[in-house]
């Protein structure tokens, strides 16, 4: 099938990409030059393991093109929409004007039949809006959303081979174009739930809200555990032992981040609001004030390490972005510590595999190191806030050799706790002793 994709970032150029090579024709549109470049070149503007690999493989066979020029569409017949809806600088709720400037930049260049696919995380009501659009154009084009699940880090496997497909249609014909889209999938035994427009919209940010929900509770927990000396690793295990519960997505800590939970949970509430239902979804507001307090107490048990007097002592901070295998620092815990640490007068030194470039970009005023190394050389202190495997596999011994730090702060629950202090570290973890 011949497609595009209106959008190319995180979500929109993994999802050309796979497309192409599961054998579909796309073009890819963004409004950035640069990104357009950098995917044409086979470069991907961002960190995507496996995706440098899918960008050449579907490249080479002609069947994946990017642009600037949203008039490459006009052979497409399904077209997604994958760009941003970020948080309104003015508030909580979703700042919808990317989509609406990608649909009316599409109209004129759709034909009887076409369908627009919505991949873009939106509040609930947004399709019906934009499908009454859409049909007041008189283009003949229709409008189904189908929300997106994938997670950075493994963006092209989940695309791939998605856990469901969800389809929220307004015309039970589409359902056959998107088992089309997605006939690997299907043909693979993929659950797909087609439904209408509202339930596919709240399906995506239920799903967020719930997972946000689980770290948040589970954080919830540490809190108490710091209070009375419980071990909230043990406690996540022995409770995720129920199958009813499941140990996934209970990892204690400085809590989450990225372009998706924090803002997705924000613009729920607002959206419930909008809808003069807020207080069915109050909880969530505990649940992002739960996951912004874990950030302010690993900055506290930093002071506290630091005797108290954070000002001109140096402090490595292993990690900047929301998680491993992700160059993304967008509401990144990681980067939220470095920032509040250096607002306290430490000299911070951060570094990460994959994030500086973009870490750099929002806050200049840190130092930034690509070499461990240096990050730890004669560090005061040290604090672990992303798991990259790097950092979890450092030898203990090795860093107390190289730094001034008898504290390492594991702001992950990420290390080996029992070598660490036996290297003669004082260990700090979240939610345990
Ligand atoms: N990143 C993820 O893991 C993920 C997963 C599922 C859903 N989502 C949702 O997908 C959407 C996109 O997220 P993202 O992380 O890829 O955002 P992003 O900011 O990385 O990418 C958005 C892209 O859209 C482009 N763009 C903006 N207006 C345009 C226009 N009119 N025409 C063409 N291109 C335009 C921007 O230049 C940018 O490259 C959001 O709604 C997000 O919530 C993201
Ligand atoms: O037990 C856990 C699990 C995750 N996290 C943190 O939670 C955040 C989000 O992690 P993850 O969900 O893996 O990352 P995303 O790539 O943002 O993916 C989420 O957001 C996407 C965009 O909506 C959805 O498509 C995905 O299904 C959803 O998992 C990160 O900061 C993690 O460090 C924890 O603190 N504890």
């Amino acid at each position: 099938m011949k497609l595009s994709v209106i959008g190319c970032g995180y979500l929109g150029a993994v999802h050309a990409s796979a497309m192409a090579e599961l054998g579909h024709e796309v073009v890819g549109i963004d409004v950035d030059p640069s990104k357009v470049e950098a995917l044409q070149a086979g470069r991907p503007p961002f960190y995507e393991p496996g995706l440098p690999e899918v960008l050449t493989s579907a490249g080479a066979t002609g069947r994946l093109r990017f642009s600037t020029d949203i008039a490459e569409v006009a052979d497409a017949t399904v077209h997604f929409i994958a760009v941003g809806t970020p948080q309104s600088a003015d508030g909580y709720a979703a700042d919808l004007k990317y989509v609406d400037a990608a649909i009316e930049a599409l109209l004129p260049y759709l034909k009887e039949g076409d369908l627009i696919v919505g991949k873009s995380t939106v509040p609930v009501g947004t399709a019906r809006r934009l499908a009454d659009r859409i049909a007041e154009s008189g283009t003949g084009a229709r409008l189904a959303w189908n929300p997106e699940f994938l997670r950075e880090g493994y963006a092209v496997k989940d695309t791939i081979e998605p856990d469901r497909l969800v389809y929220g249609v307004g015309d039970e014909r589409d359902v056959e174009v998107l088992d089309g889209v997605y006939a690997t999938a299907i043909g693979a035994g993929t659950p797909r739930i087609v439904t209408d427009y509202a339930t596919a919209e709240l399906v995506k940010v239920a799903a967020n809200a719930f997972l946000a929900t689980k770290i948040s509770f589970i954080n919830a927990m540490a809190e108490i555990a710091e209070v009375t000396g419980a071990d909230i690793t043990s406690l996540a295990d022995a409770i995720g032992h129920d199958a009813r519960i499941g140990r996934r997505f209970l990892n204690a800590g400085v809590g989450f981040g990225g372009g998706c939970l924090p803002k997705d949970i924000r613009a729920f509430t607002a959206r419930a609001e909008e809808l003069g239902r807020g207080e069915s979804v109050a909880f969530l507001k505990e649940v992002d004030a739960i996951n912004l307090r874990r950030r302010v107490r690993v900055v506290d048990l930093a002071v506290d390490a630091l005797g108290g007097a954070p000002y001109g002592k140096k402090v490595a901070v292993l990690g900047v972005t929301f998680k491993p295998h992700s160059d993304d620092v967008r509401d990144s815990p990681a980067l939220d510590v470095a920032v509040q640490l250096k607002g306290l007068g430490a000299d911070v030194v951060v570094t990460d595999p994959e994030g500086i470039d973009n870490a750099r970009l929002r806050h200049p005023q840190l130092l930034y190191t690509s070499a461990t190394e240096e990050a730890l050389r004669h560090a005061d202190l040290v604090v672990l806030v992303t798991e990259w495997p790097e950092y979890v596999g450092l030898d203990p011994a090795h860093v107390k050799s190289i730094s001034r730090a008898s504290v390492i702060i594991d702001g992950r629950n990420a290390l080996d706790t029992e070598a660490w202090k036996a290297a003669g570290w004082s260990y700090v973890g979240m939610g345990r002793s």
